[in-house]
């Protein structure tokens, strides 16, 4: 059993900036100015996002209008430890400056989705360590959620929460704890950080839900899931992300500087807000996340959800976001390579001379998407000698497997692929888009905004404005277009014809996409 305690603060390995117009950022300093920022913003409204991702805790600033006010992040090294993500968010929290933190009106969490956390309803105290989503779950697992979930369910997969919480069930794990005097929940990666600021355990929201069962169409737990002996282990309040939940709580409110009545709204998955993030409006927008893992996201007025080649969809308003998420990515390349030596090599990279090489990418055995293959082997030899080409192939195989990826996306029916946004640490690769672009059939772009966090909080913005009666569809960096992110009347946006404006000043003509 893992307890969490709350540790002492360490001397962040942060990086804090006071705007995206702002320098490059700084490593190890933790505190920042940001006097152009807050000099006046007595009477601003701020809103707090925060995204724990694999690798890392990261918190954005935004003011009303959308723009930056002040960033910080926290290396966690893939750590599966409840401590190190608590002295995360201690650390981020602190080296955001104070005055920035006192106009902070509401905040919201997103965090790596199918994360499994088997904690207590009163102290939040891990119960089990952690099942992290890249975990996948043996066959006995998935066969018990076949054999009460409806036939042909994507939950009988070894990467669903809820073969997790089967791993806890079967295993004696939650009924020892019960006896032990517990009070087990199954909760996820953002909920679990959200209850620090909320002091709540038992709520979550649609997306992260999505693999645990919750049906987001209904917006319930399915009878066939609240009838089985285990079912007090669901979370009980599940919100739409974006909904106001409720405020802080006086110690979260002393520990992190926060106003006494910020609220918390509900969260997402790392992959929604990444989405989120870029602001994309349109049926046929799609978002490709270069994260640890490689993630597909599209927006479709049509629903799409096939196990077999490890497809689903969040809701989001009228609207899906349909896709699938890979297990190799970032992290794969992180196995071979330093953050340094990715740089240093990618000048040598030249994306028009294609390698040959045909590989691959996967940590270890087993894949979720473009198609579901449990034993589906890595394959990333042979290894050239020269490290340049070594890492291009790795890239043409991600490239690879994406193009795939919105291939199935498009044989499942869902709108059509109008262009790509690019989230995610290896957005930061030039090379990396340039040999997507040969790979993919639409224009490629970096997304304005590359952090999940900044899509957290634009959900935290979200909630404020459901306070006022107001609804937030306006994506603060388009100067024209809605994002209709939460609205009812999206689907009418298809077919719109005219120039959409894209990242790179580039334009796409969606007169010429027939969306839907
Ligand atoms: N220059 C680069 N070229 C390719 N990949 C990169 C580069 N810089 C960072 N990355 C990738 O970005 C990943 C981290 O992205 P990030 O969005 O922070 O991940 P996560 O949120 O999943 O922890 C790393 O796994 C790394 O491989
Ligand atoms: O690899 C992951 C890290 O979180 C996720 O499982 C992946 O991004 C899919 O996320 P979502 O459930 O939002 O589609």
């Amino acid at each position: 059993m893992l307890g969490i305690a709350l540790p002492p603060d360490p001397r962040p390995d942060l990086i804090c900036r006071p705007s995206r117009t702002g320098k490059p950022a700084q490593r190890s300093q933790p505190q920042c100015s940001h006097r152009s920022a807050v000099a006046s913003s007595a009477k601003q409204r701020f809103f707090l996002g925060l995204d724990w991702g694999t690798s890392g805790g990261r918190a954005q600033v935004i003011d009303e209008a959308g723009g930056l006010v002040a960033e910080s992040k926290q290396k966690y090294g893939y750590s599966t430890d409840g401590n190190e993500w608590r002295r995360a968010l201690s650390i981020v929290m602190e080296a955001l400056p104070a005055e920035v933190k006192s106009n902070v009106t509401s905040l919201a969490v997103d965090g790596t989705s199918a994360t499994a956390l088997l904690v207590d309803r009163e102290t939040r105290e891990f119960l089990a360590p952690p099942l992290m989503y890249y975990m996948a779950q043996s066959q006995e697992y998935v066969e018990a959620v076949r054999e009460i979930a409806p036939p042909g369910d994507g939950l009988a997969a070894p990467t669903s929460t809820l073969a997790r919480l089967m791993n806890w069930h079967q295993g004696g794990i939650w009924q020892a704890a019960e006896a032990a005097g517990k009070k087990p929940v199954v909760t996820h990666h953002a909920d679990w950080i959200a209850g620090f600021l909320h002091g709540q355990i038992d709520i979550s929201d649609w997306n992260n839900s999505l693999k645990l069962g919750y049906e987001p169409e209904s917006q319930q737990w399915p009878p066939w899931l609240t009838s089985q002996s285990f079912a007090g282990l669901l979370p009980e309040r599940i919100f739409q992300p974006g909904q106001p939940v409720m405020p802080i709580t006086p110690e979260a409110s002393a520990a992190f500087g926060l106003p006494h009545d910020c609220l918390v709204s509900a969260g997402t998955t790392d992959s929604i807000a990444a989405f989120l993030a870029a602001g994309l409006r349109f049926p046929g927008d799609a978002v490709t996340i270069l994260g640890s893992t490689l993630a597909v996201k599209m927006l479709s007025s049509v629903r799409a959800d096939e196990p077999s080649l490890g497809i689903y969809s969040q809701r989001l308003g009228s609207l899906w976001i349909a896709g699938g998420a890979s297990l190799g990515g970032g992290a794969t390349l992180l196995k071979f390579f330093t953050p340094e030596q990715l740089m240093a090599l990618s000048p040598r990279i030249k994306p028009e001379q294609p390698t040959g090489l045909d590989y691959y990418v996967l940590n270890e055995p087993g894949e979720r998407f473009p198609k579901f293959d449990p034993h589906k082997q890595p394959c990333m030899e042979p290894r050239p000698a020269d490290d340049a080409i070594f890492l291009q192939g790795l890239l043409e195989a991600m490239a690879k497997t994406e193009a795939t990826g919105y291939q199935r996306l498009a044989e499942q029916g869902v709108s059509k692929l109008r262009r790509i946004f690019t989230c995610g640490g290896g957005a930061a690769s030039t090379k990396w888009m340039d040999i997507r672009r040969l790979h993919l059939p639409v224009p490629v772009t970096a997304s304005p905004q590359a952090d999940s966090a900044y899509g957290a909080a634009l959900l935290a913005r979200e909630g404020w404005l459901k306070t006022q009666g107001l609804q937030g569809d306006r994506h603060p960096s388009e100067s024209r277009g809605y994002l209709k992110t939460f609205s009812e009347n999206a689907v009418g946006q298809q077919g719109v014809a005219g120039e959409l404006p894209v990242a790179d000043g580039g334009s796409f003509n969606a007169s010429q996409a027939a969306v839907g």
